[in-house]
């Protein structure tokens, strides 16, 4: 069965820490084709520092030539919060019911995915992998937790059903963050390898994250 890896952030910006990421999962999972979906207004958090041009743009230049990962503009052509769920909807639209979809989520995010729009829909949709992330232990609400483990499974399942498993993965580990990238900047200190140099050159001719 064809398998796509669905991985959405703010990316504001994109760091080395989701490029890592996004190449062990595609691996790990043995999926054909991770894709990267940066948002648009994220529902849960103030507005990007970065314009959605930009972090589009930082996305583009961080993953040129990768193979088997490709991005995803679809939420930046929405003017609406970037819902996840609608997001999926779309995409199993448009690739079919016979393609295993799976939802790739950092362990922050995920212990708030009950503040997520009709979260209780996203299995019937996708499957979701749990990333881990060094200092956020996964800390899943109650209902989250009852769902997620009533479908959890194996990896090497993921691939094999279109929708509905849950896996936890515990990858390399970067504890790099975007906030952390943005603090640097601001204070005028290097951020040389905690992102590619091609975002470090695209953030400097756009003066972007400066005081
Ligand atoms: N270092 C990392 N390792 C693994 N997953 C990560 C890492 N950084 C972010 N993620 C995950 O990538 C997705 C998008 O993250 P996001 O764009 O918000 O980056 P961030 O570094 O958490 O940003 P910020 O510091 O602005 O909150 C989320 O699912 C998040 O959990
Ligand atoms: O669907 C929702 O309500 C929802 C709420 C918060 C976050 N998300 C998605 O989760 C992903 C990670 O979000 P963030 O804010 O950690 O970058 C990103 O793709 C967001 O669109 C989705």
């Amino acid at each position: 069965m064809r398998h796509i890896a669905i991985f959405g952030g703010t990316f504001d910006p994109i760091h080395n820490g989701h490029l890592r990421s996004a190449v062990e999962v595609r691996e790990e999972l043995a999926a054909d084709e991770l894709w990267l979906l940066p948002s648009n207004r994220p529902p849960l958090r103030d507005r990007p520092t970065a314009s959605s041009e930009q972090r589009l743009a930082m996305v583009m230049a961080a993953v040129h030539g990768e193979p088997g990962v490709r991005v995803d503009a679809r939420e930046l052509l929405r003017d609406t919060p970037s819902y996840t769920v609608d997001t999926l909807s779309e995409i199993r639209a448009e690739v079919g019911e016979d393609i295993a979809l799976t939802l790739v989520v950092g362990s922050d995010a995920l212990n708030k995915l009950h503040q997520w729009h009709d979260w209780q829909r996203l299995l019937s949709l996708a499957n979701i992998l749990a990333l881990g992330r060094p200092d956020y232990e996964l800390q899943l609400d109650a209902a989250v937790a009852d769902q997620l483990g009533k479908a959890a499974c194996d990896k090497s399942q993921l691939g094999l059903q279109s929708r509905g498993g849950f896996c936890e993965l515990k990858l390399v580990q970067l504890a790099i963050s975007a906030t952390d990238i943005r603090e640097r900047l601001v204070g005028g200190q290097s951020v040389r390898y905690l992102l590619p140099d091609a975002v470090i050159d695209f953030i400097n001719q756009q003066q972007l994250y400066r005081r």
